[in-house]
């Protein structure tokens, strides 16, 4: 799925209505009645207060329209217009106007602190004040009521976003309506997405409001949404008639003392995701330890007894996986530059491989076009620096992914993927894999796909998602707490066959 800008919805509105021949207020009132249908599914005609927060832009038209339905219905609502402008949208008048059909009470008006209405615990608040037109930070008295709302212990509701955050830029401690849940239209934000504004947004639901399907199309998005439709759509089914030699050979360059578990969860995610054949390249004193661990990996020891010295093997056509627990020792350096000086096609570089690669950022130039670098944040910053907020250090990232020809997945809640060609964000996984080792698992998955000949950007998406979904069936046995990194590389297996499990239906509704 797209993520598009404010600007692009914009757009998409605009070639909407000329292509559909569609009137605005009758896609307002498309959008209005979509939001109001999934309200009422859940509410179900329940007598709760309801008190609904217009703006004086689209948004509060939406907010407006969405009142007259539910009032239509029989709810409880009462309807304010935050007044804090004099040039309302003509969409808004529409329904504000319209709003009459269904109630004797015009909408009340606020204007100032005395005008806030006391809002209950038991209330349901909808938040249609501003959406994608916001174009400054909130402040003065709607600053002070946006404080108010999100004071009160109602459950909240936004329309399309969260009042106050802005769609795709930086904004600093501005005020934001705390919502429990949003209705986004047709597309999510990308500040949905980020570590300062994500938690805003509560969970949230896409509604698809029928934009012009060719313009959704053609458009360049500010980046893709990496969901279970489009992992089922990356998977390659398996020739009956294949032999392991058909999914490769992964060469893990791992493990240091104290860190073998590094190099066992890495080789055996690579195992569990799939890899015809892996091998780990160890210190000596690893071996007993990885062979006792996963037995299905083979070894190769190199001469250093506590830490990896040097890369000489007779392997041939290998995928090369480098750096999970790998330590910082100046041989282990030189052994790693020549390790990925060696190498024809696109590598996975982790952990103490991404911070032995920053001591010499040249050695960029010697690592194939699309290789995959998996930083976490302190790593990340050896690669292209400090950053201030999420949207510089995207800026960043993109840079240095184009300018060194390489995939940069950061990883966090939701994981960014940045590559020359456009970014992607990942929509599976939980806090519950906020634990040791989860990323040296996610290394071993992305090699596996890439020695099983997924393209270098597929595997990766593929290796991002699965390893989010392998967490998120996990942890519904394991729990956030119990989850840890060697049970998310077991539920990797799960996690495919889960790709193409159909939500249960609702059995039909006796009369
Ligand atoms: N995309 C789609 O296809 C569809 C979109 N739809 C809906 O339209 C919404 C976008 O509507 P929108 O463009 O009218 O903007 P909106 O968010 O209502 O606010 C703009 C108003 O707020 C004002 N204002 C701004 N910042 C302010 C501030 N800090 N403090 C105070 N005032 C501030 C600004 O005034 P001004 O800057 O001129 O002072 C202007 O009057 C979108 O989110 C969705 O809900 C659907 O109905 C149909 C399909
Ligand atoms: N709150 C979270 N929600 C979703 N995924 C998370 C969360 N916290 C961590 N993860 C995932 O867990 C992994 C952690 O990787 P990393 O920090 O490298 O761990 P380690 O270095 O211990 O192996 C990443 O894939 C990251 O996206
Ligand atoms: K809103």
């Amino acid at each position: 799925m797209k993520i598009l800008s404010g600007e692009q919805l914009a757009q998409a509105d605009a070639s909407t209505i000329q292509k559909q021949q569609i009137s605005s207020i009758d896609l307002m009132e498309r959008v209005a009645t979509l939001v109001f249908e999934r309200l009422h599914q859940r509410l179900n005609g329940a007598p709760v207060p309801i008190k609904v927060f217009c703006g004086i832009g689209n948004n509060g038209g939406d907010g407006l329209a969405i009142a007259r339905h539910l009032i239509q219905h029989g709810y409880h609502v009462t309807t304010y217009v935050t007044n804090c402008s004099k040039k309302r949208s003509k969409d808004f008048l529409v329904n504000y106007d319209r709003i009459k059909e269904v109630t004797k009470d015009w909408p009340i008006l606020l204007s100032c602190k005395d005008d806030f209405p006391e809002i209950g615990q038991q209330d349901i608040v909808i938040d249609a004040i501003f959406g994608t037109g916001i174009n400054r930070p909130i402040d003065g008295w709607m600053a002070e009521f946006v404080e108010h709302i999100n004071n009160s212990r109602a459950f909240k509701v936004a329309v399309d976003m969260p009042s106050g955050l802005f769609a795709d830029q930086a904004q600093n401690d501005a005020p934001v309506i705390r919502a429990n849940h949003t209705f986004t239209f047709q597309t999510p934000k990308l500040s949905f997405f980020l570590p300062e504004t994500g938690n805003l947004v509560g969970t949230y639901e896409v509604i698809n409001i029928g934009l012009d399907p060719e313009y959704m199309m053609q458009v360049q998005p500010l980046a893709n949404l990496v969901d279970k439709d489009l992992a089922q759509r990356m998977y390659k089914n398996r020739n009956p008639f294949s032999h392991k030699g058909d999914y490769g050979h992964v060469l893990v360059m791992a493990g240091s003392e104290g860190k073998m578990g590094a190099a066992v969860l890495a080789s055996g995610a690579a195992i569990n995701a799939g890899a015809g054949k892996v091998t780990a390249l160890i210190p000596e004193d690893g071996n007993t330890i990885l062979q006792c661990s996963v037995p299905e990996v083979m070894s190769i020891l190199s001469s250093g007894e506590s830490h990896v010295t040097n890369f000489d093997h007779e392997l041939q056509n290998y995928v090369l996986c480098v750096g999970p627990g790998l330590g910082l020792k100046d041989d282990t350096f030189s052994a790693f530059a020549k390790a990925i000086s060696k190498q024809a096609s696109p590598v996975v570089i982790d952990a103490d491989g991404i911070n032995l690669l920053s001591r010499d950022l040249g050695l960029l130039k010697k690592i194939p076009e699309n290789s995959i670098l998996t930083p976490h944040d302190g790593e990340l910053k050896g690669l292209i620096g400090e950053w201030k907020g999420s949207y510089d250090k995207l800026s960043k990232a993109q840079k240095f992914s184009m300018e060194h020809k390489v995939i940069l997945v950061l990883k966090g809640a939701f994981t960014f993927t940045v590559t020359p060609q456009g970014m992607f964000v990942n929509d599976s996984g939980n806090p519950g894999m906020a634990t040791a080792g989860s990323g040296d698992v996610l290394s071993g998955v992305i090699a596996a796909f890439l020695a099983q000949k997924y393209d270098p950007i597929t595997a990766t998406l593929f290796g991002v998602y699965l390893h989010g979904a392998s967490g998120d069936l996990a942890v519904q046995t394991y729990a956030h707490e119990g989850l840890k990194a060697s049970i998310i590389s077991n539920f990797i297996g799960p996690a495919i066959l889960n790709l193409f499990r159909q939500p249960q239906q609702q059995p039909p509704q006796q009369q």
